[in-house]
């Protein structure tokens, strides 16, 4: 391995390797990738299979031609196509394989996500390889991931992992679209992702991809926060697998970071989507970011959205509008607009009942600065 200590591994699949033809499940590609997953476990390692594929291994069965599936269109051809996924990666194994299917609501639901985290320990405890998908029959824009890159790092930082391997249909990032520019070379170690490193990223060039580069950035930016090492490698190559055992490196390696963030502000940062927006005065803003304040009511100028308690929110500067931080709101929209503006001691004068615990809007736990200033 190229780093002896990664202990669990969390490996993303593409689409275009379970169904390179668009014409169902090809065993072309699955049966290295499957190998590889042997070896892994074989050194030692938990592996867990976060794999796409179900609307293109199942889009065959439908006489489709257009390239824009409608949307009711592809959650049918998911329901096919992830079984029969499903029974291709169960003949690549002599040992059990579970069908793991998720949405972005399952992963922001606090008591959800434990579960998660649990029946995937659970999974591991006894040899099973969890095969992750999206739950594509059922999502909506509002509760799904979209992309199994952003859904492999979601699942990499529940489960802890050491490690994301991401499968794809080129060496890893390059300097542009290898499809689109000739002159574009591959980078083998990215320690820091900035606006740099995103500009390099296309859109998917190929008929079956969802999100190109760009995704797997993201994908990357979410796990090495946790300190998980995430690596672009391409999936159509054997030999990038024997080289990844052989402790090399045969695509793009992110570092994961040495110092990562705490459990729940990786959670609030990366994993839950703001449901509206606090916006506050100077003096507020100075607070959160020089003096690690909690949010209080006093600072609050305005409230956009409608959000519940509980729900993420980001705070943004009244005055220049910079976006400031994101946090777990302990109080709705509605109620802010009766407390904003006030001391903490009037909030129960305010709302006319009194909220359990501390009075701040958002507590500094639950809280993560966006910028500094
Ligand atoms: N800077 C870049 N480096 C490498 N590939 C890029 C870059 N920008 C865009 N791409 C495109 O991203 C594609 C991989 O993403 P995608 O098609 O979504 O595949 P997957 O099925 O692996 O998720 C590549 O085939 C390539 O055309
Ligand atoms: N959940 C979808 C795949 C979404 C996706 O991100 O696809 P890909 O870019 O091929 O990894 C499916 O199984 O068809």
């Amino acid at each position: 391995m190229i780093n002896p200590s990664w202990r669990r591994v969390v490996l993303k699949v593409g689409s275009a390797l379970i169904a390179p033809e668009n014409q169902g499940c090809s065993e072309l590609y699955l049966r290295p990738i499957a190998e590889f997953i042997r070896q892994c476990r074989l050194q030692g390692l938990e592996v867990i299979l976060v794999s796409s594929g179900s609307v293109a291994a199942g889009r065959h069965h439908f006489n489709f031609q257009h390239q824009r599936v409608p949307i009711a269109l592809k959650r049918a051809m998911a329901a096919v196509g992830q079984s029969q996924m499903m029974n291709f990666w169960s003949r690549c194994f002599d040992f059990p394989c579970a069908q793991v299917l998720l949405t972005h609501g399952d992963l922001s639901d606090r008591v959800r996500h434990i579960n998660i985290r649990n029946t995937l320990r659970r999974l591991l405890d006894h040899q099973i390889l969890p095969i992750v998908n999206e739950n594509d029959t059922i999502a909506t824009d509002e509760i799904k991931v979209g992309d199994n890159d952003n859904l492999a790092a979601m699942v990499a930082t529940v489960a802890n992992a050491d490690a994301l391997i991401i499968c794809s249909d080129v060496d890893g990032l390059y300097t542009a679209d290898p499809n689109k520019d000739a002159n574009a070379s591959l980078i083998a170690e990215v320690r820091k992702i900035d606006q740099h490193i995103y500009g390099l990223a296309g859109g998917a060039s190929s008929k079956v991809g969802t999100g190109g580069m760009r995704t797997k950035i993201e994908a990357a930016e979410k796990a090495t926060a946790q300190g998980i090492d995430t690596l672009i490698i391409d999936g159509h190559k054997a030999e990038a697998f024997q080289c990844i055992l052989a402790g090399k490196n045969p695509g793009t390696i992110f570092y994961g970071q040495a110092r990562p963030l705490p459990a729940k502000k990786h959670w609030v940062r990366h994993t839950l989507r703001a449901k509206g927006e606090i916006w506050v005065d100077d003096g507020c803003v100075e607070a959160l970011c020089q003096q690690g304040a909690s949010l209080l009511c006093s600072g609050i100028v305005d409230i956009q959205g409608e959000f519940d308690s509980g729900d993420a929110v980001l705070v943004r500067c009244a005055s220049g509008k910079r976006k400031i931080a994101k946090g777990v709101s302990r109080f709705s929209a509605s109620e802010l607009f009766s407390i904003k503006g006030h001391h903490s001691s009037d909030i129960a004068s305010c709302l006319g009942y009194c909220p359990a615990g501390s009075n701040a809007v958002i507590h500094r736990s639950e809280m993560m600065l966006l910028e500094r200033i």
